[in-house]
């Protein structure tokens, strides 16, 4: 593919990226992998600079774009390797117009950058979109991080998360020996760090509320020793079956999965009432502590879709304080930097907070902050609170 080629490859593709954050369609990454593979004539090469382009684009504009052709010709004004490419050259875009449309730079829309704002300094805001590292954790029931980082030798510790292991650049992980054998998992370290919260041991009951395809469950369950008992909720069939086979190459047998119908998730658990050690609550919420990997996600979310999602939150919180004993914890995490999602939301539930020691993050009360400027993480807050006895 030629350089203009590329950039109206981009554009196509931008303008897939515009109308599923409108209308709550496939993730970016989806939608690159889609246009590529009904392109087989692109190369390695040509996909590296397309999708580079994209995100480049995508984490430029603030506000989502009018078209994929606005979002790129926003990076021209900053590029002029990118205006280059708007030369009229055959398969590539047409030239600028003065008075066309070009998207603004910026790093939210502005309800939600007036919202963060609250909590964030603009250094803390702008690291919201800055490029992620690639983190693993080591399963400990398989391996130890020395081991790993042995047979990992571009890795390095993570900071904070004692089973981590970072890479400054993205590799293909899932075709290496380690992941193929079940001692590394993806995760993040803000993750690690917010399983790590929980405080599992040994021999508990855990209940993970909304354990999606379960990168925390693994995580308990490596605490725990492959010793207990998790059971894994969601109400997504098809994420929680993902579950299974990623356990089983992690080596774990203590997981049960149960799917939850939304709305009777109380009925579905009476068995468990008071009876768990530990219940995580990792919630449904913007996500506006992972735009680093997912910069389009805040050209989703609505003022609308952000009340459903507190309403949400607080119903899952009482569900889950059911089944907690007298004396053990529930844990609360989103992986949301709006004092909305995060700290209302918790201190919605009247037992006494934890003070949780994992070297990291800001106080939030009644938990924790991880922003990735401060702690090189996704954004998160989480909080542990204890039941009274
Ligand atoms: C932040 S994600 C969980 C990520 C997961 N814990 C992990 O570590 O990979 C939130 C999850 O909540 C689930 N969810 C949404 N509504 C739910 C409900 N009513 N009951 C239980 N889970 C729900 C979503 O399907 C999603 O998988």
């Amino acid at each position: 593919m030629t350089p203009q080629a590329r950039a109206q490859a981009a554009i196509e593709i931008l303008d897939a990226v515009i109308a599923a954050a409108r209308d709550a369609g496939p993730a970016a990454d989806t939608l690159v992998q889609r246009y590529f593979k009904a392109r087989r004539y692109a190369g390695a090469k040509d996909r590296r600079a397309v999708r580079d382009l994209v995100y480049a684009a995508i984490r430029r504009a603030g506000e989502r774009p009018e078209s994929g052709r606005a979002a790129l010709a926003g990076l021209a004004e900053d590029d002029p390797a990118v205006a280059a490419l708007f030369d009229g050259a055959p398969h590539g875009p047409a030239p600028l117009s003065p008075g066309e449309p070009r998207a603004p730079a910026g790093v939210a829309p502005k309800w939600l950058a007036a919202r963060l704002a609250a909590t964030l300094g603009a250094g803390d805001l702008a690291a919201l979109l800055e490029r992620a590292p690639l983190d693993l954790r080591v399963n400990t029931l398989k391996a130890t991080r020395s081991q790993m980082r042995a047979a990992f030798p571009d890795a390095f510790d993570t900071p904070h998360a004692p089973d981590g292991l970072r890479f400054p650049e993205p590799f293909a992980v899932e075709a290496s020996a380690p992941f193929l054998a079940g001692q590394v998992e993806v995760q993040d370290e803000g993750s690690q760090l917010l399983s790590l919260a929980c405080g599992a041991a040994p021999g508990m009951t855990v209940v993970d509320l909304c354990a999606g395809a379960g990168g925390k469950t693994l995580a308990l369950a490596a605490m725990m020793a492959g010793k207990g008992r998790i059971i894994a909720c969601d109400a997504d069939r098809a994420r929680l079956a993902r579950l299974a086979p990623r356990a089983e190459r992690a080596g774990v047998s203590i997981i049960e999965t149960r799917l939850l119908d939304g709305g009777r998730e109380a009925e579905a658990l009476a068995d468990l009432a008071g009876a768990a050690d530990i219940v995580l609550v990792d919630a449904p919420c913007s996500g506006t502590g992972t735009w680093r990997r997912n910069p389009e996600a805040r050209w989703r979310l609505t003022a609308e879709r952000l009340t459903r999602l507190t309403t949400l939150q607080a119903r899952l919180l009482a569900v889950a304080a059911r089944l907690v004993r007298p004396g053990g914890a529930l844990v609360y995490g989103v992986c949301s930097l709006l004092p909305e999602e995060g700290p209302a939301i918790a201190a919605g539930l009247d037992w006494p907070a934890d003070e949780v020691e994992i070297g990291a993050g800001t106080p939030a009360p009644p938990g924790i902050r991880l922003t990735p400027s401060r702690d090189g993480t996704d954004g998160f807050f989480f909080a542990r609170m204890r039941r009274p006895c």
